[in-house]
């Protein structure tokens, strides 16, 4: 079985792998900045497109494969890795007049360069899962493949146009019933795709075909594109270094894990789904269609394609979405919010309610979750025509699908459950607080502390024996956690108005490794006052143990001796600096504090935290699926802060397990005052508390 180690060679990996996918985010954005302005092209077809075909000339003619011969023609389309022309059979052949199939007069030609990111390790992987798929419901037949000079080609059967020029031809428009049948078959092409374990990853209009015109598949919709795979792949210049570094030929299969896992649902060697990750650095699809878990660098499943393919249906029905038109190096963010903030209601407002019930079914999808595509199926069958035969586009393949559908959703109907709802559309902040069970201590708390009141909690916590665990900001008053039970010698503390919201760069201080050496830092006159008062602090062995930020930006900063970190780094950042987190674990850093100020982020990250392995779970609401699922791998949250948007929650491995691992979280709209109590009482004490964005 391929499995994720948790080791920081994977993190290293990953990240390199990460920065690939960086890369080809911008090249999908890029496609749809050409879309949203230009309205009437479509992304594949953007002007200047053919520039980057232009390493090497292609062949006049093809042969691959013990293919016919052909002559290249007219150009049918490009996409970020390839450009696919017409091919004409030419010259004596053994081979039959066929219209399709392995002899056709007219072929479609796919070149993809040697040198093209998806060739790094030979031919595209494409290749791979057409062998799997090609031929199959709804996917086009590859009837050759090999390599000519400096190209990758695969011969494949000829398709028509894409949905979306049928839609950019029609006026930016399509009919409810054209959509419906589209709907009813593209599922069903879905349903036998994820049935061979693999997902799609870029389900879109451009990448849905119809037959070509005039034949007797004019009305029959295929799906294109099978090479997301290859996105993972990583550049050429990082794999030697990455793979040898750890010694060892096994090393390889870490990278065939995350390259494979980016188009497989279910592992084929053990048949068992693949394991949820979140790495919100790598994005994979297409900007306007991407899934809310793609954007936010979930790993890939079924889920994720049934997403896009609502999106692609409400576009095509609605000829908008409303997260179009977002510019920008934010932008991703900036969708991925909107699609987070829009209901489906609001989404499907002028269309008819099978669209509506369908995206609320599909965006309530869990990660392993088995879609019922019999049941979103069904949901169409009101609105296409009683007759098969003359319906927009042929329904056919639905039809298997449908074989199993009656009894599948009475089934289903009896068994389901109320599902909760995770998109209303209404942000709102809560607190969350984090429980763990310990051993009999004093815990004290205090909330809705105003500065001024500060240092009487604090020092008469002190003069108790308590040193602050925690601290939290909300309506700009302070909520402080005090414990009997940190094992620091000596505490000091630092209410700043000028820690977070002066600061217009990211920046980051190190301690040095000892008090001779240099300090390495940059310095910002804005932030002089909060970073001196840090800096001495760490000469004097002090390191941050706690932070807080609150919305008129000023910040608590606590810091403890005795703590058994080695080393501290810390950032400010304007948007949760996942890059950043993934530089310092490679380097032996882990979050060990984090808090945000307005929509400002601040990181600490420490050496010698005592962990093992470090995740971060990112999301507009609270990520209560992505807990669960790290919880269940031995994780624990270790860290917790939100803005108005976004809440994040740090989980770690610990180096040593602690004797009872219980840890339970609460979200509240008040302090939980009444809550905590209840749990001091069955010896769970707050270990993280934050304020923010936890439902949508
Ligand atoms: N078999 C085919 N017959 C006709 N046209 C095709 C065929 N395959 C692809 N095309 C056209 O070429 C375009 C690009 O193809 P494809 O999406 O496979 O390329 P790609 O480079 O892998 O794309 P992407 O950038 O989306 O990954 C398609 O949108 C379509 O217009």
């Amino acid at each position: 079985m391929i499995r994720r180690t948790k080791t920081p060679f994977r993190k290293e990996l990953l990240d390199e792998g990460a920065g690939v996918l960086r890369g080809e985010k911008e090249v999908a954005e890029k496609k749809m900045d050409e879309h949203d302005s230009g309205g009437g092209r479509s992304a594949d077809k953007v002007p200047g497109a053919d520039d980057e075909g232009s390493t090497a000339p292609l062949p006049e003619k093809v042969q691959v494969g013990g293919s016919p011969m052909y002559k290249l023609e007219k150009k049918l389309g490009k996409g970020g890795f390839g450009q696919v022309y017409v091919g004409r059979r030419i010259g004596p052949t053994n081979f039959a007049n066929e219209r399709g199939g392995p002899g056709a007069l007219e072929v479609a030609l796919k070149f993809e360069h040697r040198s093209s990111k998806g060739c790094n390790y030979g031919p595209p992987y494409e290749w791979q899962v057409y062998n799997a798929l090609g031929g199959s419901h709804g996917v086009p037949r590859v009837h050759y493949k090999g390599r000519q000079g400096e190209y990758y080609v695969m011969v494949m059967d000829m398709l028509g146009p894409s949905l979306w020029d049928v839609w950019n031809n029609n006026s930016h428009t399509m009919s409810i019933e054209m959509v419906a049948c589209i709907a009813i078959e593209a599922i069903s092409i879905l349903e036998k795709m994820h049935s061979r374990g693999y997902v799609h990853g870029d389900v879109k209009p451009e990448n849905f075909l119809l037959g070509p015109p005039a034949t007797p598949e004019e009305k029959k919709l295929f799906l294109v594109d099978l090479g997301l795979g290859k996105l993972l792949n990583l550049p050429v210049n990082v794999v030697p270094e990455t793979f040898f570094r750890d010694n060892g030929c096994l090393m390889f299969s870490p990278i065939v894990a995350c390259f494979v896992t980016a188009t497989r649902w279910r592992d084929s060697s053990t048949g068992h789904h693949v394991e949820y990750d979140q790495r919100p650095d790598v994005f994979r699809g297409t900007v306007r269609y991407a899934s809310v878990h793609a954007h936010l660098g979930r790993t890939g499943s079924r889920r994720d394609d049934l997403e896009s393919l609502a999106y692609t249906l409400i576009f095509l029905l609605r000829g908008r979405l409303p997260w179009q038109g977002y510019q920008g190096e934010n932008k991703g963010f900036l969708v991925c919010k909107k699609k987070m903030a829009t209901s489906p209601e609001t989404l499907c407002c002028f269309c008819p309610q099978p669209f509506r019930q369908f995206v609320e079914y599909v965006v309530n999808l869990k990660f392993d979750e088995e879609p019922n595509y019999a049941k979103y199926i069904s949901l169409f069958d009101g609105i296409v025509g009683p007759n098969p035969d003359i319906r927009p586009i042929n329904t056919d393949g639905a039809l298997k699908v449908g074989h199993k559908r009656g009894r599948l959703t009475m089934e289903e109907e009896e068994d389901e459950q109320p599902k909760k709802k995770v998109r209303m559309g209404m942000p709102a902040t809560q607190w969350i607080s984090v429980y763990n069970a310990r051993r009999p201590m004093k815990q004290r708390y205090h909330y809705n502390v105003a500065d001024t009141r500060l240092s009487q909690h604090i020092e008469k916590g002190n003069e108790d024996g308590l040193f602050i665990s925690c601290v939290a900001s909300c309506s700009n008053l302070w909520a402080l956690i005090m414990d009997a039970g940190t094992n620091f010698s000596a505490q000091v503390y630092e209410l700043s108005t000028h820690f977070l919201h002066k600061v217009s760069f990211d920046f980051e201080l190190y301690t040095p490794l000892n008090a001779n050496s240099t300090y390495s830092c940059l310095l910002y006159s804005s932030f002089v006052f909060t970073k001196e008062w840090i800096m001495e602090q760490w000469e004097k062995n002090y390191y941050i143990s706690a932070i807080a930020g609150a919305n008129n930006g000023s910040s608590l900063v606590v810091m403890s001796k005795g703590t058994q970190y080695l080393q501290q780094s810390y950032k400010v950042s304007d948007s949760f600096p996942f890059k950043w987190i993934n530089k310092k674990w490679r380097e032996g850093f882990y979050v060990t504090a984090m808090a945000t100020a307005g929509s400002r982020w601040a990181i600490v990250m420490s050496r010698g935290a005592g962990f093992s392995d470090q995740v971060v779970e990112l999301d507009f609401l609270y990520p209560s699926e992505g807990i669960h699922r790290r919880w269940d791998s031995g994780y624990r949250i270790t860290s917790t802060a939100a803005t108005w948007d976004q809440s994040a929650l740090v989980l770690s491995v610990p180096r040593r397990k602690p004797a009872d691992e219980t840890q339970e979280t609460l979200r509240t709209s008040a302090f939980p005052s009444i809550h905590v109590k209840e749990k001091w009482a069955k010896n769970l004490y707050i270990a993280s508390v934050c304020y923010g964005r936890t439902v949508s």
